[in-house]
Order: structure tokens, then sequence, then C-alpha cells
């Protein structure tokens, strides 16, 4: 797969990006008697684009979820964009969940305006212009897309705002490579240089060529996480090959 970085390459709001945008220290969260995070420690900056790795059920989505300020009954300190999560930082975060939550009768363009309503950041035209990036036409009711099309227009909404942290977990899943080819490539190019992007997957390959840095969890932990080039120079192998080795 061939994804080129065509991301801007100045800063759009002046943000002190020397700050982190998400610190994490002893993070739990539990369900019932199940940790889900289980004292989770995490530093991650500005202007990267992270991958968040791990095998099924180790907490990926958990963690994505307090950060996005979905999940609120944790223990230990969680700050992202500056605030811990919640209405302040969600005025800064853009999530896309796993799950749709859109109405499958809504058109494309009802979407648009949903958003435009909804948050302060949402910049119109750009989510305009990432639909007809993919493709798209916004007279569509969401029921008649396929997966991908649907995949594509809840992108198109969530980096259509200008966010300081884009939360994506698993935005390619379930799409054809070609389709997952052109995705990352409109994320891409929303992506001003000075956000975060953390995106789960299990679909490293596809992802690697884009990714500055890794988080590697397991049963609710971070076992290893880096910037990839380091990585990959200190272990001789690529993240996908490195992510086989550590959870063999
Ligand atoms: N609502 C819930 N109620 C009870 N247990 C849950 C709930 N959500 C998640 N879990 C459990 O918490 C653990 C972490 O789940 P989570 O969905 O965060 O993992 P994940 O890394 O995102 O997995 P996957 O890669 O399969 O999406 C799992 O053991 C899961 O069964």
């Amino acid at each position: 797969m061939t994804v080129t970085d065509d991301r801007p390459t100045t800063g759009q709001r002046g943000d002190d990006v020397t700050a982190p945008a998400i610190e994490i220290h002893g993070l739990v969260k539990a369900y019932g008697a199940k940790r889900a995070l289980d004292g989770l420690d995490l530093t991650l900056p500005y202007g990267r684009i992270v991958g968040l790795l791990g095998e099924n059920g180790c907490g990926k989505t958990t963690l994505l979820k307090v950060l996005a300020g979905v999940l609120a009954d944790y223990e230990g300190d969680v700050r992202i964009a500056g605030h811990e999560p919640g209405p302040r930082s969600k005025a800064h975060v853009s999530f896309l969940p796993d799950v749709s939550f859109l109405s499958d009768a809504a058109r494309v363009r009802d979407c648009i305006r949903l958003y435009d309503d909804c948050f302060d950041d949402f910049d119109a035209a750009k989510a305009h212009e990432l639909i007809g990036f993919f493709g798209l036409d916004e007279s569509t009711r969401l029921r008649e897309m396929s997966k991908g099309m649907r995949e594509k227009v809840q992108i198109s909404l969530a980096m259509a705002r200008r966010a300081r942290v884009y939360l994506l977990d698993e935005p390619i899943s379930g799409v054809d490579p070609a389709a997952r080819d052109l995705i990352l490539q409109g994320v891409l190019r929303s992506l001003s240089e000075d956000s975060l992007l953390v995106i789960s997957t299990h679909l490293i390959h596809d992802l690697e060529p884009i990714l500055d840095g890794v988080v590697m969890m397991r049963h609710g932990r971070v076992v290893l996480a880096g910037e990839v080039d380091d990585l990959r120079a200190e272990h001789g192998k690529s993240i996908d090959q490195l992510f086989r080795e550590v959870y063999r």
C-alpha cells in the first residue's frame, strides 16, 4: 500500500505543542471484577500519528473511551488536551467510536448538518471536501451505503473537526485494501501537524507507513511504546514483525 504523507507543514492554531497531548498515570478501569485497564501509564505529545496496538480484549477501546470522556468511572490521573476527560476536553477531542452512532435513515448532508450544530470546531467545508474526496454523494442515505462507504462518512465527520486530539477506534476495519488506502489518505490530508492522532488497529501492516509512534498494550497496560523509527532501528525489524514477536 502506498500512502503519501501530505499533511499541512505548518501549525494552524499556534497551540502550545510542548505540553503533552495525553498524560495518564495509574489508570484503572474495571467492569465488575474484570480490570480492563490495570494501572496504565502513558504520555503522548502533539504532532504525532500513533498506532494503538494489542490483541483482542487488551483494553484499547476502553482506553479510547476514557480519553474521549465516554467512560467516567475510572481511577487514576488522566489529562487530554490539557483537561480531565469531560465537557472541556470534548471540545478539543474528536472521537470516532468503533460502532456507528448515526441514524440509518440520515442522508450524508444531514450528518454534516448535525455535526455542524454539535461542534463549534466543525469545519463543514472540510467535511464537504472530504466527502467529495471519497467519491460519495451527499444525498445518499446511510442505509443505502456499504460498510466501507459508511466508514468514509464517519471519518469525514470526525476529521472535519479542528480538534487538538483525534481518537479513531478501528477506522479501517472491515474495508478492502484499496478503501483502506483511500481512507488513510483522507485522514492525512485533514490532519494539521500540531494535532495528535491516535488510531487503534489490528491492521499494523496497512498503518505502519503513516505512523510516527506506536503503543502496544497487553492486559490493560502498555508493554511497549516509542517512535517507529527508533523501534525499527533498535530491533532491526518492522513494527509488524515486532508486534508478532511481542505477542508470540
Ligand atoms: N461493557 C463491558 N462490560 C464488561 N466487560 C467489558 C465491557 N467492555 C469491555 N469489557 C472487557 O474489557 C476488556 C477490554 O475490552 P476492550 O474492548 O477495551 O478491548 P480491545 O483491546 O478494544 O479489544 P478488541 O481488539 O477486540 O476491540 C475485555 O476483557 C472485555 O471483555
